[in-house]
């Protein structure tokens, strides 16, 4: 038994309750030298059905894991592979925009499947990815396969699926926050401000003028004004929810500190709807979800609170002065945002509990 067939075999075994002992797992990453592959590396390493890790770099081929990232040291990640990978069950891709997209179709050709957890399958329109990354799309003809890997809104549609567009850490936290509320009709849908904050981690491992220390340190400001990339991906999500289109506000802000995001939304709710309203929506939302938290009134979201873990925490009110839904959403840009949510993604698509390897809380203080 091999591949599907496999994988299938498994998926019964867990809803029988008898787990298999053996797994022969093979799981790939692509850029696995990066910020987001890195942190793949650290929930892979855990996952108890994991059972064979390739990691793959095309810079530095050949060299110890060790070696790129000494905390791992002792630990015996193994040897950088070149991207030329093998046959495996799944592939992670933690890659620059625009590089998964020419290689994917060759990965799925050969039943493997696939998690970017770049942009490149996240918009349904190539036409708006050329228009917001500055890049021909390299194979428009497998938009249509790609599913939106955000669980808690498509969990049915990406069971079993083989390619997954992991969603970006932003839309990730705005869309977590406002698509039940859009999706009952709760909120205004004119005059949506979604003010964000990110850690420099966001950026990545490699180094610009924009995000080295002196730049960042004690410092604080605006990015990507009215032109982040990210812009189109939210009004898509957000468009499906409220079943017309829309368009946000959108300003992403550079914080001076490592991992998290921190979220805060203005809305106008819709006559007659009040605070209690936008609460038992989230909550009949959310109850039964592992990985996002609607605090007790009155707390609000901080970045600590999700720091190193997959959690979401939500908080709102409506402001009695001005009528306006005021809304907070924090997540670590890295997990929930990347790694942690491409790792979930993989437990849907493979059929394991959705939480493997994704045990624990955040780092505190
Ligand atoms: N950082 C974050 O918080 C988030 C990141 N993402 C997305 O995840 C993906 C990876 O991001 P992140 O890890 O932050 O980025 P990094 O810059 O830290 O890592 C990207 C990795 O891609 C590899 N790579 C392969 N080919 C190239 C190339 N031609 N040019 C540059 N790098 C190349 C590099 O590894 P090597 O040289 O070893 O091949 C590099 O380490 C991106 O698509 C990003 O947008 C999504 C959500 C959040
Ligand atoms: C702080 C910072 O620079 N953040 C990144 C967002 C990272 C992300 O979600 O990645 P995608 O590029 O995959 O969409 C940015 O604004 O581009």
């Amino acid at each position: 038994m091999e591949g599907i067939e496999l994988l299938y075999e498994r998926m019964y075994n867990y809803e029988n309750e008898t787990r298999v002992e053996e797994m022969t797992m093979r799981v790939g990453v692509l850029g696995a030298t990066g910020y987001a592959g890195q942190e793949l590396v650290r929930l892979l390493r855990r996952h108890e059905e994991v059972a064979e890790l390739v990691l793959s770099s095309s810079s530095v081929a050949g060299q110890g894991y060790e070696e790129v990232y000494p905390h791992w040291n002792g630990q015996n990640i193994g040897i950088l592979q070149d991207e030329d990978v093998p046959d495996l069950d799944v592939l992670f891709c933690a890659l620059p925009h625009g590089l998964t997209a020419s290689r994917a179709r060759g990965f799925l050709d050969r039943k493997i499947k696939v998690i970017d957890l770049g942009a490149d399958f996240r918009l349904n329109s190539a036409q708006v990815y050329e228009e917001w990354y500055k890049l021909k799309h390299p194979d428009v003809d497998l938009l249509g396969q790609a599913v939106y890997g955000l669980p808690e809104l498509y969990r049915e549609k990406i069971k079993g699926q083989s390619l997954i567009a992991n969603p970006g850490c932003y839309p990730t936290a705005t869309l977590l926050a406002l698509v039940p509320l859009l999706k009952e009709q709760l909120l205004q849908t004119e005059m949506l401000v979604i003010d964000a904050k990110s850690g420099v981690s966001g950026a990545g491992r490699g180094v610009s003028l924009g995000n080295h220390f002196s730049e960042v340190n004690e410092n604080f400001k605006a990015y990507g004004v009215a032109s982040h990339r990210h812009t189109p991906e939210i009004e898509q999500e957000l468009s499906r929810a409220a079943g017309q289109p829309l368009t946000v506000s959108f300003t992403p802000h550079l914080v001076p500190m490592t991992r998290g995001m921190l979220i805060t939304i203005y809305a106008k709710v819709k006559e007659g709807i009040n605070e209690a309203d936008l609460r038992n929506c989230w909550l009949k939302h959310y109850a039964s979800e592992q990985f996002v938290h609607l605090l007790p009134q009155g707390t609000w979201p901080q970045t600590k609170f999700s720091s190193g873990s997959n959690h979401a925490f939500l908080q709102l009110t409506v402001d009695r002065r001005t009528g306006n839904a005021v809304i907070v959403s924090t997540i670590d840009n890295l997990m929930k945002g990347a790694a942690g949510q491409a790792v979930q993604n993989m437990n849907l698509v493979v059929g394991w509990p959705e939480e493997l390897g994704l045990s624990g809380t955040a780092l505190w203080p």
